[in-house]
């Protein structure tokens, strides 16, 4: 028995030591990494005045090589995953990027913008999506991250009416599976919940499930989940449904976890800024196109993207600001404005649009 036991000592110890020998070359190998992208950082500023230090088209190349050549145990998604941090960190040296973000902290617009550019970007919290856009146009911050779509729920109209009146451009899209739980404070009695605070999307996604187990309960839409969490810190007979980061946020303890109605519920991000993109080589192309309200416009509108074999991923209406039942069209749809069959189609849409603008060419989402 204790000969066993100190063989299994000495195994341990063995692999441990391996453990220390591979991570001191981790180590150095990190290190060598981040000193080549201080010499990129050279290359850039020697380059020109406009310095794009951020290239959204090459961190989605090297993720994706990063899945591509993983050879396991860990899943294609960890291993993009440390590759998402390295790679933040090493931008960091070069120019650490601000971000602000649909807050306040703890939202999953939060999550999302971690997912995209890692934990060494600096982020910044805005209470509206419109604060988000500004901020960005005035140069305040690099990027904004905002909410444009939830598979359960649909479109965020505000996000899609923002780009109505603003020059920004799309620069990438993150998608995050939103898992919804239900908690209460230390002094919650859970047999006492008389009201339950959440987004709306949020109470929208968790309808079937509140209406199975708490038909009874008043369901209050605030601002974000994160506010429903922190309101819910202080009141006996309240509950919140939230994410993660919220519970850990305010210290809340989930009394049910994933209540969404559908298991596969996700939210889609939009990355914004001023730069244009080039091609990362599996990109997306977003479009806001103005029709007059004539018969068969949007058949028109359409044609163009079959004739070409271009893959429509989305396409959304939304009532145009200068009134009298004009549509604005959004379209999002697979290929780089720079590759010659998206570039004929749009020449031949803008040519039967009254308006037509192209919100970004983009990787699209790696993780
Ligand atoms: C190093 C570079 O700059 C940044 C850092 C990257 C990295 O660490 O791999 C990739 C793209 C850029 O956001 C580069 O452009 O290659």
């Amino acid at each position: 028995m204790s000969e066993d036991k100190s063989q299994q000592d000495e195994r341990l110890l063995e692999l441990r030591d391996r453990i220390d020998s591979i991570d001191s070359d981790i180590a150095r190998l990190i290190s060598e990494r981040a000193n080549c992208a201080l010499e990129v950082a050279e290359v850039k500023k020697s380059n020109g005045e406009d310095v794009l230090f951020y290239r959204p088209e090459r961190e989605a190349q090297v993720l994706r090589r990063a899945m591509q050549r993983n050879p396991g145990p860990l899943t294609n998604e960890e291993m993009a995953r440390l590759f998402r941090e390295i790679m933040s960190a090493c931008l960091a040296l070069e120019d650490p990027l601000k971000v602000a973000y649909l807050g306040p902290e703890g939202t999953f617009t939060q999550q999302a913008a971690l997912k995209h550019f890692g934990h060494s970007a600096v982020s910044k919290p805005l209470a509206a999506i419109d604060e988000v856009f500004r901020e960005v146009e005035a140069g305040a911050v690099n990027y904004g991250v905002v909410p444009v779509e939830n598979s359960t729920e649909g479109v965020v109209n505000h996000t899609l009416d923002n780009f109505m009146t603003s020059n920004l451009k799309i620069c990438g899209e993150v998608e995050l599976r939103i898992h919804q739980h239900l908690m209460i404070s230390d002094v919650t009695r859970k047999d006492s919940i008389t009201r339950i605070y959440s987004h709306a999307q949020s109470l929208a996604q968790c309808r079937k499930w509140l209406d199975s187990y708490y038909p009874n309960v008043e369901r209050v839409a605030v601002a974000s989940n994160a506010e429903a969490a922190r309101r819910v810190k202080g009141e006996w007979n309240a509950a919140a449904i939230a994410g993660d980061m919220a519970a850990e946020l305010y210290g809340l303890k989930i009394l049910n976890e994933k209540i969404e109605d559908r298991p596969d519920n996700s939210t889609r991000f939009l990355i914004i800024g001023t730069q244009a993109v080039p091609p990362s080589g599996d990109d997306k192309t977003s479009l806001m196109v103005s029709m007059r309200n004539a018969p068969g416009a949007l058949h028109d509108l359409l044609v163009p993207f079959q004739e070409h074999g271009i893959d429509l991923t989305r396409v959304e209406t939304r009532p145009a600001q200068s009134g009298n039942w004009t549509y604005v069209f959004f379209i999002d749809f697979v290929g780089h404005r720079d590759s010659e069959n998206v570039a004929a189609a749009l020449r031949e849409v803008g040519a039967c649009a009254s308006d037509m603008k192209v919100l970004g060419s983009y990787p699209r989402g790696v993780l």
